[in-house]
């Protein structure tokens, strides 16, 4: 019996190519309106899908494919033979090779403003039905959901191979391909209806690259791409220069891309191991680098640099003077992207250092995710008071403002000095807080005189304030609210530090 392909597509790409070849392999073509238009506008003998269905297409479109005569043709087991009776009896023909992809939902509800008329009408049923069918049947169904598959599908066929691999191969991204489209069509109504953490999730991720490796190099890795992630986001960074990223290399970038973007300033951040070394503002960017470079030109080394306005000559002179693994910038100057290429080993990343939207955060954990906002307090000071008898100096006020910025994205347990708009000392990712305080100081060393401090979480004990008095710390911002919030003010009173609470707490683990 002649063999049938049932074609109908919304991105005709190749489809023209691919039908011709199939039709010059013996394939009788059957088609939906538009794609019907396309072939026979090249020429192409093809079947309509009412003349198979003996029904109209109606509902400007909303049921065409959706038949018995199209199921039943996809769904009959070849070796079953009352399936084959049953066809018989119905006067239905099988299909044995289905080309489909689908109404473009995502592009509708990327775009700007979009309608949300214009996104129902993009949902599209008929496809995913006939997709899911014809790989349900995939013993005797080929299915191609991806234009991108037409060459291998067409060699097949010429070859006549064994396609039972190739078929499960196809069906199996049919069904990737269907549930990632009901996932983004249950993300937009999820939305809409204002649901943030509804009973169940399914998250849908692209690869977007394979990676060497993961954090060591027995990890196997790959970086994928939210389908909807904007412009703004990591993964829409424009890679100018440089090797391939790394697993770290991108958590960096992540970690790096986040703090710079929380000042309007300019600023510079400097980024190992995910946690700032050195961040400074200024109101040029060599000044702000200068700053994050002085913080600790130590850790710096190999790091990852992060800054929130065009890179010029003065700044690419900066940075060429240091090994540095990535430096991400909003864009470079003609000259500045002349020197920096100097380096082979550097990466130059770009992306708009705009404030991106924020989003939810997903942790993993073994057999389970976690899901939070992120951590996006307002920035307005309404809950902060000063819990000290001394309030701070306008210019101590700065420092404090800096300092919280910052610490908001060190690792818990979190300390941070400050001092005329450069962090000074970061202790990070300590087990207990005055144990940061004390990694923080010893970094800052005689800097620390007359510089401020910031705990991303409240003071259990007096014994950070003491630190901070020895050290000569004069002011003091945290989250306060611990029940011995008393002993904490009672010693900065004692030593004349202004201490401020914000009531609000920058965990990080
Ligand atoms: N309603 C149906 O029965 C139906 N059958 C197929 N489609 C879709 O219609 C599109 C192709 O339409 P056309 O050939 O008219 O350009 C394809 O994306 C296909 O997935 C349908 N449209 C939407 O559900």
């Amino acid at each position: 019996m002649t063999r049938r392909a049932l074609m109908s597509v919304s991105d005709k790409t190749g489809i023209v190519d691919f039908a011709s070849q199939l039709v010059e392999e013996g394939f009788e073509i059957i088609s939906t309106g538009g794609t019907k238009r396309v072939l026979e506008e090249a020429g192409l003998s093809v079947i309509g899908i009412s003349d198979v269905t003996e029904f109209p297409e109606i509902l400007d479109g909303r049921v065409k494919t959706l038949h018995p005569h199209i199921h039943a043709g996809l769904l009959a087991k070849r070796d079953d033979d009352q399936h084959m009776a049953t066809l018989q009896d119905q006067a239905i023909q099988t299909i044995d090779l289905l080309v489909v992809n689908l109404y473009p939902f995502k592009e509708t509800i990327s775009k700007q403003d979009v309608e949300h008329d214009e996104a129902i009408e993009n949902i599209d049923i008929g496809g995913p039905v006939m997709l899911r069918a014809a790989a349900k049947n995939y013993q005797d169904v080929t299915v191609v959901v991806d234009p991108g598959d037409y060459e291998r599908v067409i060699d097949h066929v010429k070859d006549a191979q064994d396609s039972s691999q190739l078929n499960q191969a196809l069906a199996a991204k049919v069904y990737r391909h269907t549930a990632q489209y009901d996932a983004l069509v249950a993300e937009y109504l999820t939305n809409e209806s204002g649901e943030t953490l509804p009973e169940s999730k399914t998250i849908t991720y692209d690869l977007k690259e394979s990676l060497r490796y993961g954090e060591n190099p027995h990890q196997e890795a790959a970086f994928y791409a939210n389908p909807l992630a904007t412009e703004t986001s990591l993964v829409h960074a424009k890679q100018r220069h440089g090797k391939a990223l790394s697993y770290n290399n991108i958590q960096d970038a992540n970690a790096a891309l986040q703090i710079v973007r929380e000042f309007s300033e300019p600023a510079a951040v400097a980024v190992k191991h995910m946690n700032p070394c050195g961040v400074g503002i200024g109101d040029r960017l060599d000044q702000a680098f200068t700053r994050a470079y002085e913080a600790d030109p130590v850790s710096i080394f190999g790091g990852i640099v992060a800054v929130n306005r065009e890179i010029d000559e003065v700044v690419a002179n900066q940075l060429s003077q240091i090994f540095l693994e990535i430096v991400i910038a909003p864009s470079y100057t003609e000259r500045a992207f002349e020197i920096l290429t100097q380096k082979k080993n550097i990466r130059l990343l770009e992306l708009p250092m705009t404030v991106d939207s924020p989003e939810q955060t997903l942790h993993s954990v073994k057999g389970g995710l976690l899901i939070q906002d992120e951590d996006r307090a307002p920035k307005e000071m309404t809950d902060y008071s000063v819990a000290t008898d001394r309030e701070p100096t306008e210019a101590e006020w700065q420092q404090l403002l800096f300092s919280w910025d910052v610490v908001k994205h060190v690792k818990s347990n979190a300390i941070v000095l400050a001092a005329n708009q450069q962090t000074i000392g970061i202790g990070a990712g300590q087990m207990n807080r005055v144990g940061a305080a004390k990694i923080a100081i010893e970094q800052a060393g005689d800097q620390a005189k007359g510089a401020v401090m910031a705990s991303d979480a409240f003071f259990p004990m007096d014994d950070t304030v003491e630190a901070a008095h020895q050290a000569g710390v004069t002011a003091i911002i945290q989250p306060g609210g611990s029940k011995r919030d008393a002993d904490s003010i009672q010693k900065c009173n004692e030593y004349g530090i202004a201490m401020v609470f914000t009531g609000v707490r920058h965990f990080k683990h």
